[in-house]
């Protein structure tokens, strides 16, 4: 078996117009990022080539999966994998950059939604105490 192309960000991001359109989907879950050359499907997207233009040369996936594509949309893509995308270190550092920035956010959240519910606890607890007397 012959191994898959890869190609790394730099290259992908020059493939956005309608000559030419590349998009990364895919993710952990489903065997992992991977490119495809849609321009041929660009006319034929039941969602209209603009919102592929939008994400060309671009990790479209979570546009992709927000959709909720069907079995169907999902056995067409196949027709148009070109390679894997190869995560350089620039892309890598990037990801897990932002993924940190979200899981900062997420932990604030959590922190906020702790507090508050002490306080709500608090307030009962109080209540508890005066109707008790
Ligand atoms: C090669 C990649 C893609 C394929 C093969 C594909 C295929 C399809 C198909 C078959 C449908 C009809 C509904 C369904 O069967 O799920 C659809 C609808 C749609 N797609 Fe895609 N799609 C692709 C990429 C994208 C991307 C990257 C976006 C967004 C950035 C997108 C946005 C939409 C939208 C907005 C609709 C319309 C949904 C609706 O009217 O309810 N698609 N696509």
């Amino acid at each position: 078996m012959s191994a898959e192309k890869e190609y790394i960000l730099d290259e992908i991001s020059q493939h956005t117009t309608t000559e030419s359109c590349w998009l990364i989907i895919g993710n952990a879950s489903n065997g992992g990022p991977k490119v495809y050359d849609v321009t041929k499907y660009l006319d034929d997207h039941p969602g209209g080539a603009e919102v592929m233009l939008d994400v060309a040369g671009q990790d479209a996936d979570e546009f992709f999966e927000d959709i909720g594509h069907s079995k169907e949309a999902r056995a067409e893509l196949k027709n148009y994998l070109v390679g894997n995308f190869k995560i350089d270190a620039a892309t890598l550092a990037k990801m897990k950059a932002d993924a940190e920035a979200k899981a900062q956010q997420k932990n604030s959240g959590t922190g906020i939604m702790l507090i508050v519910l002490m306080a709500l606890f608090a307030i009962a607890y109080g209540y508890y105490q005066t109707q008790m007397k």
